[in-house]
């Protein structure tokens, strides 16, 4: 039996970065059609901002092994909505994961195949449980970056189409200087 070295690696809780990981950079043109006001959208890109930026330790994708991945979301927003993650179900539906809040301020939005939305906030500290079959996206709501763990097995994968073509049944605004969670207007049972 070939065994795994075991990884022991310390997280910058400054910056998010893991060392050694594979660093993948989302921009506002890889959200292309995800935002609301398009108009907003389209000014903003002129300067083309990095979003977030995911540091990644994954594994072959065999049931059993665990990949893991800080996310550093920057501040941010799109007209009224805050800058946030694509978000996913996981392309083998049924598995969950476990994210930790490092630093910063936002939340998650959980949704079932249903369209039935949760919006749990997440600060240093928070622990989320994703459980079987929720797709997830993160959300920044403060004026820093907000940084976050996330640990997930690595046969989940990632399918992003549903979530990319129907979005969340709910947005994340600011409203009045307050974080709102409301219904999104294009929302597609
Ligand atoms: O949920 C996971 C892995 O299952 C996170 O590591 C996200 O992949 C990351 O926060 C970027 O978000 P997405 O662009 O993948 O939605
Ligand atoms: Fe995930």
């Amino acid at each position: 039996m070939e065994y795994k070295k075991p990884i022991g690696i310390n997280i910058d809780l400054e910056t998010g970065v893991i060392p050694g990981a594979k660093k993948l950079v989302r921009r506002l043109s890889d959200l292309k059609g995800y935002f609301l006001d398009e108009d907003a959208y389209n000014e903003l890109l002129k300067d083309d901002p990095v979003v977030y930026e995911v540091y990644a330790v994954e594994q072959e994708e065999k049931e059993g092994d665990l990949n893991f991945a800080t996310t550093v979301l920057y501040p941010g927003k799109v007209g009224k909505e805050f800058f946030f993650t694509k978000g996913h179900f996981h392309s083998k539906a049924d598995r969950a994961e476990i994210y930790y809040g490092i630093k910063g301020k936002g939340g998650m939005l959980l949704q079932t195949p249903e369209g039935e939305a949760e919006w749990i906030p997440m600060g240093p500290g928070t622990v989320v449980y994703v459980p079987p079959y929720w797709a997830h996206r993160t959300v920044n709501t403060g004026d820093e970056p907000f940084i976050f763990l996330a640990v997930y097995p690595a046969d989940a994968g990632h399918d992003y189409g549903s979530i990319k073509d129907k979005g969340f049944s709910k947005i994340v605004i600011e409203e009045n200087g307050e974080v709102k969670v409301v219904d999104n207007p294009r929302w597609k049972e």
